[in-house]
């Protein structure tokens, strides 16, 4: 109901609170996403993992401290449905011109949301699409960084212009030599320009905030000219004394998508203007969704939103249903999708089997651990959604039979809204990508090698031993990362779209640091090897690498691929020295790269500090 008049007073305090809220919420995680500059010109990479960890929690502190203030000064739940109604119209008057008005009416929706007690809520009161549209926002002051710069250079100055795309980042901290990487940028996308006849518009726009994550930061920008655009990456790095390098020149959608990727840690970066930035990055990845364009910005409550949004325009457009997900059911984990739809859905059991030793809350505890850790591209990011509603009619009877049996405590079904239409409510689950599980992606490949004709026997062979070295890969990133997948087995480990091998089952995830690596001992008699039985001490947090073959390397062609490639992963040595080196303070690199895009004179030094 729209109000006639804006009379209440109270409504206007209360809409003025919630948006001062919103911008100290903005200018701490501004504040600390800047503060990512120095970090990184003085290598504080401890800090710099410390402050991509805690960030994460700055929005529901400020939440909560919003509905605080509003309950203590304005008692906002009693407040009557009239006053909400005017609070809102005031907020939409006050973010006319927001530089961030996106995210402060998320903000609205989640302080609102806490204070109005459920069954009141009402769709009035939140913003369930943007009011306040983010387009041509610009920031009038006269000192304000433009969100890009553009440079335009010719085919005899472009070198120069890479150096000054470069020098206007002002980093304080020496390059080891910037003409030479200059250079070798140059080359890199002089081959892209070989034959091309440079247009009046040839250009080179880069977005004038670096973006910074672990040991890295990064120069994101487009070479744009005629109808043509290219997006690049350039990563900065701290070569082996301490200098700065440019590690090499990304190119592409998929370089792109893979610097961005669901499965790394969120960026940190100084935006004024966050929208424009997504805009700008949507022009360089057309395919990702903006809510995941949002996340990997740190802004993860506005791809929450997004994600939201889009997921209901989808179920309007679409008529399938959700299903149990196909692979081999999990044991903590129900897992269930839509087919037309790339995200899966996953909710905790109620009871595990004797041999998951584990509870609801652990398992919630081990999911928040891998999002604010470093997912080093190998772990999904997952999305907590609690009280989501489906319609009943889109549930397929199989699946919703698993959930009374599997999770009734998280199911309620009923026509809950009163629309004459039964609604299955899941209490809590998360959502991540979609992906192919392993044991599925191997198992149709091992049935092209027996079926299919010689050509495509080959490259199903070619699919078996991508698929066994990148899953060593992934399991050698997690070491490096301090992560102990736990469960190591093939259905717990998805490929995405690029190929690349990522783990998405985190209930027995931990950290290296707090386990044991074995050797199993020798046995002392007879009987204690001809035993079955494992015969010696087993502690809690013992892992024994010799035991893991038998559960993976079945299958010959796995078997002589692995021991080929990750033989390592089977000794103890292995684990317990990426262990102590970790203990010893050492901050593992993370290439969102192919090693063979890095250029050769850092290639050859090693790699970095
Ligand atoms: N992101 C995903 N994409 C596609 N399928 C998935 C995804 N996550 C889970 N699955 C499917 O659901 C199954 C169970 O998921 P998951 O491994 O997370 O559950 P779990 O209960 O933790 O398993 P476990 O019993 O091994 O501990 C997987 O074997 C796989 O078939």
């Amino acid at each position: 109901m729209f109000p006639q008049r804006l009379d209440s007073p109270v409504a206007y305090a209360i809409a003025q609170a919630m948006l001062d809220g919103f911008d100290l919420h903005y200018r701490l995680f501004r504040q600390e996403s800047a503060a990512a500059k120095q970090r990184f010109e003085q290598a504080d990479w401890h800090a710099q993992q410390r402050a991509q960890r805690e960030r994460i929690a700055f929005y529901d502190k400020r939440v909560r401290e919003a509905v605080v203030r509003l309950e203590q000064e304005f008692q906002a739940g009693k407040q009557p449905m009239e006053v909400w109604h005017q609070a809102k119209l005031h907020y939409i008057g006050l973010l006319i011109n927001h530089h961030q008005p996106e995210l402060a009416e998320t903000f609205f929706n989640s302080v609102t949301t806490k204070i109005l007690h459920r069954t009141y809520f009402n769709n009035d009161f939140i913003f369930v699409r943007p009011a306040v549209s983010t387009e041509f926002i610009e920031n009038e002051e006269p000192a304000a960084a433009p969100t890009y710069r553009a440079y335009y250079p010719t085919r005899d100055t472009l070198l120069e212009n890479i150096e000054r795309i470069v020098t206007n980042f002002q980093l304080r901290r020496e390059f080891d030599d910037l003409r030479r990487d200059a250079q070798a940028v140059l080359e890199a996308m002089s081959a892209r320009l070989v034959g091309v006849k440079l247009r009046a518009n040839f250009q080179v726009q880069v977005l004038s905030s670096l973006f910074f994550r672990n040991k890295g930061a990064y120069v994101v920008g487009k070479l744009i000219n005629g109808f043509n655009e290219v997006p690049f990456a350039l990563p900065i790095l701290h070569d082996d004394q301490g200098k700065l390098v440019i590690d090499a020149c990304l190119f592409g959608e998929d370089d792109l998508q893979m610097l961005f990727s669901f499965a790394r840690a969120y960026f940190m970066v100084d935006m004024e203007i966050p929208a424009a930035y997504v805009q700008f990055l949507r022009s360089l990845m057309p395919r990702k969704p903006r809510g995941e364009i949002y996340t990997a910005l740190g802004l993860a409550k506005q791809g929450k939103t997004l994600f939201y949004r889009d997921f209901l325009y989808h179920l309007k457009h679409s008529s399938d249903r959700f299903r149990v997900a196909p692979g081999i059911p999990g044991m903590v984990m129900l897992v269930f999708d839509l087919p037309s739809f790339p995200y899966v859905f996953k909710v905790i059991k109620d009871h595990f089997p004797p041999q998951k030793d584990t509870t609801r809350e652990q398992v919630q505890a081990k999911y928040l651990l891998v999002k604010q850790h470093d997912r080093v591209g190998r772990m999904a990011d997952t999305l907590e959604y609690s009280v989501v509603a489906f319609a009943r009619s889109r549930f397929d009877d199989a699946l919703l039979d698993a959930l009374q049996r599997e999770a009734p405590s998280q199911l309620e079904i009923g026509d809950l809204d009163g629309d004459g239409h039964e609604e299955v409510v899941i209490k809590h689950l998360y959502i991540e990508r979609r992906m192919i599980p392993l044991n599925i992606y191997l198992a149709e490949a091992f049935d092209a090698i027996e079926h299919g004709d010689p050509a495509i026997a080959a490259a199903a062979r070619e699919q078996v031993e991508h698929a066994v070295v990148e899953y060593g890969n992934a399991i050698k990133d997690l070491v490096a990362a301090n992560i102990f997948p736990g469960d190591m087995l093939w259905k717990n480990f998805g490929v995405t779209r690029n190929g690349k091998v990522v783990f998405y089952d985190y209930d027995e995830i931990e950290y290296l640091t707090d386990c044991n690596f074995r050797a199993v001992p020798k046995a002392r008699t007879e009987e204690e090897e001809m035993s079955g039985e494992v015969w010696y001490q087993v502690g809690p947090r013992d892992i024994f690498p010799e035991t893991f073959a038998p559960f993976l390397l079945g299958n010959p062609s796995v078997k002589e691929v692995f021991l080929r490639h990750h033989a390592d992963l089977l000794d103890p040595a292995f684990w317990q020295t990426h262990k102590e080196r970790i203990r010893a303070g050492h901050v593992h690199d993370v290439f969102p790269y192919e090693q063979d895009k890095r250029f050769e004179h850092h290639a050859l030094q090693g790699a970095p500090a």
